[in-house]
């Protein structure tokens, strides 16, 4: 046997940005936090304003508003003037593109004054809200009567208009779907200034099918009606610990909501909830949830955690804590479950202030918590936002329930990052062909948690420093984003574009259909007004006279090639 060492790894030296990443703590808790406070007090006070308004007068206001950006629209001189988008600006929102279009000149519409929740219908068990309703405004106004959005989106900030047009999941998908899957009904304004109220089965079905993912590149989204369901109280969380390696843990997190005998619309085999995480290439814990009255979660031997207090652990840690103590349960108030890895950002907040998780820091200062992301990526510097993208990886990779054990394989060998967060969600098969489909002949092989309606998947995100970044290795993000992205495109699988994309636009739409989104630009005129999506996403700068040359050459062909061998 030799006992030749083995090579040594390359360092990566040590740059100012590490310095600034490692103490960025002092700029969060004296500048970031008590700001975020403020910024989330104000918009609790809008909200509060808008909620006391009567639905009439939000109703009227809102036929105005319309009216408004109709006007607008109107007034673009083509010739003249930038392409259309909202006048959010970049560090505003969620994502993490860095929404280069938005510093190029463009043509902004100001879709602020949408933030009033118009009607919560109980007979139809719809809500109708305008598109910068976000989801702490919609959670409490429903969740006290006993209903909730099917899909609410995690995170407080995230609104209604970017989980439609982008895409939204929560741990109930594998019931119901995306965020998008949920919809009723849409009020678009079209690059024409024309108002359109787009379904299922009317005559703007393909436009209600092609606004999931299309990011605003269709038309302005200035109402939505949403399904809701009934829920109550409380949800009883079970929490499970497993253990084995990745396709033990990816086993065990299907068998958790994925009966295997094919059940899958049984709601006695099927929980309410579901979310696994896992920690380490060896260790998991998976939880299902299912509601639960308040008779239910007050009797007599049952544990109730208010995890929403700003002095309880961060939800993920205490989840952890199921490997020690083994298989638990404990009725969680259902608003506080909903909007659970808000505080600690999933778990990105560790990064951001390593302090935070800790005992005296959550009594004293929970309350402030969490910094919100705009102020956080207002203060960022292109340093910090740089350093995101080539030594960290926020990315979620949806893929076929079947491969879940193969991803986990595949992020364990590439990136090293952990936790890793696994949520369900279905993927209809539709009578049309939006961006994202179900796998070609799925319903011929019976894989668990598949229905003949709709495939199951997976979202595996992938949020935090990968293992070479802690070691001080090398670690090129942008290449593996784009390896990420190939795998995915091998795998039948689809990247959220809140992150940014590495992928030529050939390889874009490997990855998403473009046939009802490219008849739907044409149809509803959208060339010349709307950029096309692959220009949002794509990362780097982007000069306006580039995207116009980009969209003429697409217009001008047919069909787009797609069929590409991988770059
Ligand atoms: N749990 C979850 O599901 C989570 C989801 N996310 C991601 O965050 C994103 C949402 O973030 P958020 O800040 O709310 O959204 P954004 O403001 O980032 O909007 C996302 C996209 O939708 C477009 N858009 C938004 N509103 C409208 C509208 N009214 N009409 C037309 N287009 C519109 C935007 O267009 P424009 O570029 O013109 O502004 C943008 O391209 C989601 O898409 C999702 O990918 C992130 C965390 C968790
Ligand atoms: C997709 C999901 C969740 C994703 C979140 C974990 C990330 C979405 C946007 C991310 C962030 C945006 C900007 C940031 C500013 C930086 O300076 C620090 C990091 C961050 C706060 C970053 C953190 C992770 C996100 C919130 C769902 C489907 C689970």
């Amino acid at each position: 046997m030799s006992d030749a060492k083995p090579a040594p790894r390359p360092k990566r030296s040590t740059q100012f940005v590490d310095f600034l990443v490692q103490f960025r703590w002092i700029v969060v808790v004296f500048f970031v936090l008590p700001f975020s406070c403020l910024y989330y007090f104000s918009i609790y006070l809008g909200d509060v304003r808008s909620a006391r308004k009567s639905d009439k007068q939000r109703q009227k206001e809102h036929e105005e508003n319309v009216q408004e950006v109709v006007k607008r629209l109107r007034q673009r001189d083509a010739s003249k003037d930038g392409l259309v988008c909202t006048a959010r600006p970049p560090w505003v929102v969620i994502g993490m593109r860095n929404c280069d279009y938005k510093r190029a000149r463009h043509f902004k519409v100001d879709l602020s004054k949408f933030r009033n929740i118009l009607e919560i219908n109980k007979e139809r068990m719809v809500a109708k809200v305008e598109p910068l309703v976000n989801m702490a405004q919609i959670s409490r106004a429903t969740i006290p009567m006993n209903l909730s959005l099917a899909v609410i989106g995690e995170l407080d900030d995230l609104t209604v208009g970017g989980l439609i047009n982008g895409f939204g999941i929560e741990g109930s998908s594998h019931i119901y779907g995306l965020f998008s899957d949920t919809i009723v009904a849409l009020e678009v304004v079209l690059a024409d200034g024309k108002v359109v109220r787009a379904t299922k089965d009317n005559e703007y079905s393909d436009l209600f099918y092609a606004i999931p993912w299309s990011q605003g590149t269709l038309g302005l989204l200035v109402s939505a009606e949403i399904k809701l369901i009934h829920v109550k109280e409380y949800m009883r969380l079970t929490y499970k610990p497993v253990r084995g390696n990745l396709k033990e843990l990816a086993q065990a997190y299907a068998d958790s909501f994925a009966p295997r005998d094919g059940d899958q619309d049984n709601p006695t085999k099927v929980p309410d909830f579901v979310e696994g995480m896992i920690y380490s290439p060896t260790e998991g814990v998976m939880m299902t949830g299912r509601y639960a009255s308040k008779k239910e979660a007050k009797q007599k031997g049952s544990v109730i955690n208010s995890i929403g207090w700003w002095f309880k652990p961060w939800f993920y840690q205490h989840a952890e804590t199921a490997l020690k103590r083994g298989e638990f349960v404990e009725y969680i108030p259902t608003r506080d479950y909903c909007h659970r890895h808000t505080r600690s950002i999933y778990w990105e907040g560790k990064l951001i202030l390593p302090f935070g998780d800790q005992f005296w820091f959550r009594y004293l200062f929970g309350w402030l918590m969490p910094p919100k992301v705009a102020v956080l990526k207002a203060t960022q510097s292109d340093y910090i936002r740089n350093y995101y993208h080539d030594h960290h990886v926020i990315q979620d990779l949806l893929v076929p329930l079947h491969k879940v054990a193969d991803t986990l394989e595949w992020v364990d060998r590439e990136m090293e990052v952990y936790p890793v967060w696994l949520c369900p969600h279905r993927i209809y098969k539709l009578p049309v062909k939006p961006m994202i489909y179900p796998e070609p002949g799925f319903e011929a092989h019976g894989w668990q948690g598949d229905t003949k309606y709709a495939q199951m998947y997976t979202d595996v995100g992938v949020y935090y420093a990968p293992g070479a970044v802690f070691r001080g290795e090398p670690y090129d993000g942008a290449e593996k984003c784009r390896q990420v992205e190939l795998f995915l495109i091998e795998n039948h699988g689809f990247q959220p574009q809140y992150a940014v994309t590495e992928l030529s636009e050939k390889n874009f739409w490997r990855m998403f259909d473009s046939t009802l989104y490219e008849q739907c630009r044409k149809k509803y005129k959208a060339i010349g007004t709307f950029m096309n999506v692959y220009y949002k996403c794509k990362k780097g700068k982007k000069t306006e006279r580039e995207v116009q040359e980009a969209e003429q050459e697409k217009a001008e062909l047919d069909t787009p090639e797609v069929d590409e061998p991988a770059d």
